[in-house]
């Protein structure tokens, strides 16, 4: 084609561009125009928005109940509140392991008790063992605090969770299950499994220092999978279990929406990165109870095949089999209250049990003295036998028993609770009034130099029976206490004791992270944000 020509077409082709152009520009202008008036409309639409919500909160906030929670909780102390945060910010700010130096900042600065704010939800917290008795002792005041609500999409309204006569029935029903007797059965487990955690863990005698947190929290997986659901999964097999990562990032995504009041809505919470990350491990939690689940064979419609133990040895009667036989017997409860009380246990008894044997072998491996005095202890109840534990050795393991109360003391599983008032609490000088959220800080409360002089010493003695006998009931509760205190106290004593039993006679270990390195996040559950890192040695047992 000569040039010409082609500048020719070149030309056409503009003016048809320009006519293209000057039809768009007319399509832009009307569309401009359109766009503005549904800018006008959506600028009055959050306008009309904001003074109904502006009048809402206004109208609420004059409720005369809102009214006298907000006169009462003014008077007492506490940071200052700013909007739409309340006093949240400083724990957006800081990572994880820095919220609990907040918190002890802010108890020593206020004393005794303090208001805070999230978002527009007061709250008031403690850590005094007679605020703690006035809290917990009473019949009234058993609701969790809202911020358990934010469990109810994985444990739905189970033991842990729910309130009024669902809990009592549920209460009542599944506390059979956590009978002496029932426990007898299960010390057999704890041994199975804690073989299993000695042989698992010869591979790291080499080890110039490795993380035991996982091997402590598949075994004690494995451990409530077969004692309580009557299932074994092997958890202590595979490396990399999903299910005990998904756990722990739930955790962590359960706190970030309780400090960040916008997270608090479900529909925004279902939209942000957080929601979508939390969803995701809401499946993999599901499935994998629901492979226990459907392991129990309920499905099959034959409750009877429960009845036998997957190992063909001696009937074990699991907590799950119980709650189906009541559930056969007085339809009592429906497919979806069981599923619930399956995570609830799954998740409770495996994570606080895991947290409070880590914490155990991490005090023992920085106090040689103390490792000694409790090898001392299992020699002379074993003298050198590979024999499996028996609920009778577990009586004799007094020395021990310190050791796990003195961890828990300092490390309690449980950092903290939190309850909604039913009715007017009255705390020293201050009424708290109903409706208001308490949250009571064990780990604090475990920290009150009356009740344990120089409280960050590791010192079993402290449960001496002389010394228990002098202190507060309130001023040493990591399983909580009153009516809605932990169900599985004995069972988790029981299970600590039998698996440090078995470290102890097993391994001389050492710890490699000094206290005042360990980054500590109190969550749902208090965990050591790295890890415990330790070194074995095998000790020479089990030769008779
Ligand atoms: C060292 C281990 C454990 C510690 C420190 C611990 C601590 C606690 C605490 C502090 C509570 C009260 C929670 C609250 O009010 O929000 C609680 C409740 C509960 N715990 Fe534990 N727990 C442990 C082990 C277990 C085990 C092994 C199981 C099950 C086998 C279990 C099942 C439960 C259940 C179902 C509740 C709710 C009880 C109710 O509200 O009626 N816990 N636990």
């Amino acid at each position: 084609m000569d040039t010409k020509l082609q500048h020719k077409e070149l030309f056409k082709l503009w003016i048809q561009r320009k006519g293209n152009h000057s039809n768009i520009n007319s399509e832009l202008a009307a569309s401009h125009n359109l766009l503005s008036l549904y800018t006008m409309e959506a600028t009055t639409l959050l306008l009309l928005s904001a003074v109904i919500i502006a009048a809402f909160l206004f109208l609420s906030s004059r409720h005369p109940k809102k009214m006298r929670l907000i006169k009462l909780t003014e008077k007492l102390p506490g940071p200052t509140a700013y909007p739409i945060v309340g006093t949240a910010l400083p724990f957006m700010l800081v990572p994880r392991h820095e919220r609990l130096k907040l918190l002890e900042d802010h108890m020593k600065t206020y004393q005794q008790i303090y208001r805070i704010q999230i978002g527009s939800v007061l709250a008031v917290n403690v850590w005094q063992p007679e605020h703690a008795e006035a809290l917990l002792s009473s019949m009234k005041n058993l609701d969790k605090s809202f911020t358990y609500k934010f469990l109810h999409s994985w444990l739905g309204t189970g033991l842990l969770t729910s309130t009024g006569q669902k809990w009592h029935t549920h209460r009542k029903m599944i506390t059979p299950s956590f009978h002496f007797k029932i426990l007898e059965d299960y010390v057999e487990v704890f041994s199975e499994k804690s073989k299993i955690l000695i042989s698992k863990l010869q591979k790291e005698v080499e080890s110039r220092g490795f993380n035991v947190y996982p091997y402590i929290t598949r075994c004690a997986l494995d451990i409530i999978c077969e004692t309580t659901m009557g299932t074994p999964v092997h958890a202590q097999e595979d490396l990399e279990s999903t299910y005990v990562s998904a756990v722990y990032d739930v955790s962590e995504l359960t706190v970030q929406r309780i400090v960040h009041p916008w997270l608090h809505p479900g529909f925004l919470f279902k939209l942000s990165p957080c929601g979508r990350r939390y969803n995701k491990c809401m499946r993999l939690l599901h499935d994998f109870t629901d492979k226990v689940w459907n392991g129990t064979a309920y499905y099959c419609g034959k409750i009877s095949e429960i009845k036998r133990t997957f190992t063909g040895k001696k009937k074990r009667v699991a907590f799950l089999d119980m709650l189906l036989d009541a559930s056969e017997g007085g339809a009592m409860l429906t497919d979806e209250e069981l599923r619930e009380e399956v995570d609830t246990f799954m998740f409770e008894g495996h994570d606080t049990t895991s947290a409070g044997m880590c914490w155990a072998l991490y005090l023992l491996g920085l106090h040689p003295d103390v490792q000694e005095k409790a090898y001392q202890e299992q020699e002379s109840i074993f003298q050198g036998s590979n024999r499996s534990v028996t609920m009778r050795d577990l009586s004799e393991m007094k020395y021990l028993e310190r050791v796990i109360k003195e961890s828990l003391r300092l490390y309690p599983s449980v950092p903290g609770v939190g309850r909604t008032l039913n009715e007017d609490v009255k705390m020293g000088e201050f009424t708290i009034p109903a409706g208001c959220m308490v949250h009571l800080h064990i780990y604090f409360l475990h920290r009150n130099p009356t009740h344990f002089p120089n409280p960050e010493k590791f010192n079993p003695d402290n449960f001496l029976p002389e010394r228990v006998a002098k202190r507060h009931p309130y001023a040493y509760i990591p399983f909580s206490a009153g009516p809605r205190n932990c169900i599985g106290q004995k069972f988790a004593m029981l299970e600590e004791k039998t698996v440090l039993s078995y470290m102890l006679r097993h391994y001389r270990f050492q710890s490699l992270d000094r206290r005042e390195n360990m980054k500590v996040v109190a969550e749902l559950v208090l965990r050591p944000e790295n890890g415990i890192r330790i070194t074995i040695t095998p000790r020479v047992t089990g030769t008779k």
